[in-house]
């Protein structure tokens, strides 16, 4: 039984039919990456496994459960944030870490709430609210709230979709080291656990996609779109940027998803 199990899985907007037959077994502790064209389904598929919409048709299963609807295991980051917009940064983060993390003091879960957003680079800006800072900014505020809740699963849409190139690159190294429970701070470890969190995420940039994945799921272009390929992505790990870019197996495997998304998928003329 996979860890994730999307199974025939159909979505219909009135007449319009936006996924048709998904097929996907997630394994746990894997990051896979869902790829595709502009509106062929991604967001749609993503929000369907946290739990925020239903299949109009087949199931999707978390360690064999049919999901119901959100639950603290699986992390969201949306492209729209949603940071509450009358609290801080901070608050923002520790609100949700106060509700997942109960039995832990105040001190710990202020402990918690501080390392993630030092990890994503926050901390001098924790006191503002939503309104006052960059889509970027936002967009690490999220993601801190996701990973501070440390659930099984993290479900993530164009994470750094907003972030210029050298933070961009920072933030997929810290969540390489996150995911790879490599935490330096032994009472976050302890928390954490040291079984790696599967991530699926969506992402745009096929570089990103190869650097953080082992595999990556090409969709076909809708209306009824469909996972077309399962791309593996077998690069050692820990992983060194300038090292895979300059490899054989960077560029096959870069070939083949452009071939897939340009050729195979090509997007249909409008
Ligand atoms: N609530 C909705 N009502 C009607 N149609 C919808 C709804 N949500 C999505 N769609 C349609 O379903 C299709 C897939 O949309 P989705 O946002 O999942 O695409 P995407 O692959 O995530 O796109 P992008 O890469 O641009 O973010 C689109 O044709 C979109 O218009």
């Amino acid at each position: 039984m996979a860890f994730l199990n999307i199974s025939s899985v159909y979505k219909r907007f009135g007449g319009y039919t936006a996924l048709e037959n998904v097929n996907l077994n997630v394994r746990q502790g894997e990051v896979i990456a869902l790829i595709g064209h502009s509106g062929c389904g991604k967001s749609t598929l993503l929000s369907m496994i946290a739990g925020l919409s239903q299949p109009t048709q087949g199931e999707i299963l978390l360690e064999g459960r049919p999901l119901k609807g959100p639950g603290p295991e699986r992390g969201v980051v949306f492209q729209n944030y949603s940071l509450l917009p009358w609290l801080s940064v901070y608050q923002n983060v520790k609100v949700a870490v106060a509700s997942v993390h109960r039995e832990r003091t105040d001190g710990e879960k202020a402990r918690i709430t501080e390392k993630f957003l030092q990890i994503v680079g926050l901390w001098e800006h924790r006191h503002k609210k939503p309104g006052e800072i960059s889509g970027g900014m936002k967009q690490r505020t999220a993601l801190a709230r996701a990973l501070a809740t440390n659930p099984k699963v993290l479900l993530l849409d164009e994470p750094f979709g907003a972030l210029d190139a050298l933070t961009r690159a920072t933030l997929q190294d810290e969540l390489l080291k996150v995911w790879d429970s490599t935490l330096e701070d032994g009472f976050l470890r302890a928390i954490w656990g040291s079984e790696r969190k599967t991530i699926l995420l969506v992402t745009h940039d096929i570089e990103e996609a190869i650097y953080l994945c082992d595999r990556i799921a090409v969709m076909s272009n809708g209306p009824a779109a469909t996972i077309g390929k399962v791309v593996e992505v077998p690069l050692p790990r820990p992983r060194d940027r300038r090292e895979m870019l300059e490899s054989r197996a960077y560029v096959e495997i870069k070939e083949e998803l452009l071939h897939l998304l340009t050729v195979v998928y090509a997007r249909k003329a409008a």
